[in-house]
């Protein structure tokens, strides 16, 4: 295993409601809230993980999905180095949306090539009984709009959530050059007591 920390930065986006918080606080913290509040803003955890042999600290941004709080969103798209694109498989809606959520990152985040962005795409809440986004119709919107992977996931049961920010990390390592995130060693504190932040404009 290499002593060199890789940061990274990945986002959670898709409509309210869909699970983000949820997703990153259960990853993050191992908790869920049935009664989460709508995010305002942004907010962002950090949680360090190894894949397939590298150490990497995942800086997780969790965006506000409702429409009234674009504004405040968007100006953390930049030096994203994953985006992920969420639905809520018991909300169709949420999975039509999928195109603008792409649409949006790509223009404020000024992606330069987005036919070769990692985007990794969670359909969230496989828990829940009524389902109204088949695993096929994810796939194919997936494989359609540039071979993303797909994950179905539930925060509240914690199945697959470990593995979504594993396979974000995975798509970063497959497509870029690292040596301008790499952290020497750890004197960039990424842990002190208070490791979370809010930022809203
Ligand atoms: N059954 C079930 N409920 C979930 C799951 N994930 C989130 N929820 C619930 O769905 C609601 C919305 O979850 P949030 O995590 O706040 O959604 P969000 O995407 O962050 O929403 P915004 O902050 O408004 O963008 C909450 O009541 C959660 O408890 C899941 O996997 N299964
Ligand atoms: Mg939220």
């Amino acid at each position: 295993m290499s002593g060199k920390s890789l940061l990274l930065k990945v986002i959670l986006l898709g409509d309210g409601g869909v699970g983000k918080s949820s997703l990153m606080n259960r990853y993050v913290t191992n908790k869920f809230d049935s009664q989460a509040f709508h995010t305002i803003g942004v907010e962002f955890l950090n949680r360090d993980l190894e894949v397939d042999g590298r150490l990497v600290t995942l800086q997780i941004w969790d965006t506000a999905g409702q429409e009234r709080f674009k504004s405040l969103r968007t100006p953390f798209y930049r030096g994203a180095d994953c985006c992920l694109l969420t639905f809520s498989m018991d909300d169709r809606q949420s999975f039509h949306n999928l195109s603008s959520w792409r649409k949006e990152f790509i223009f404020y985040a000024d992606v330069k090539e987005p036919e070769h962005f990692p985007f990794v795409v969670l359909g969230n809440k496989l828990d829940k009984e009524e389902r109204e986004v088949s695993t096929a119709e994810a796939q194919g919107w997936c494989s359609d709009n540039g071979g993303y992977p797909y994950l179905e996931t539930s925060a509240k049961d914690d199945t697959n959530v470990t593995g979504a920010f594993e396979e974000a990390v995975r798509q970063v390592l497959a497509k870029e050059e690292h040596i301008d995130h790499t952290v020497f060693g750890h004197t960039v504190d990424l842990h002190s007591s208070d490791h979370s932040r809010s930022m809203c404009c």
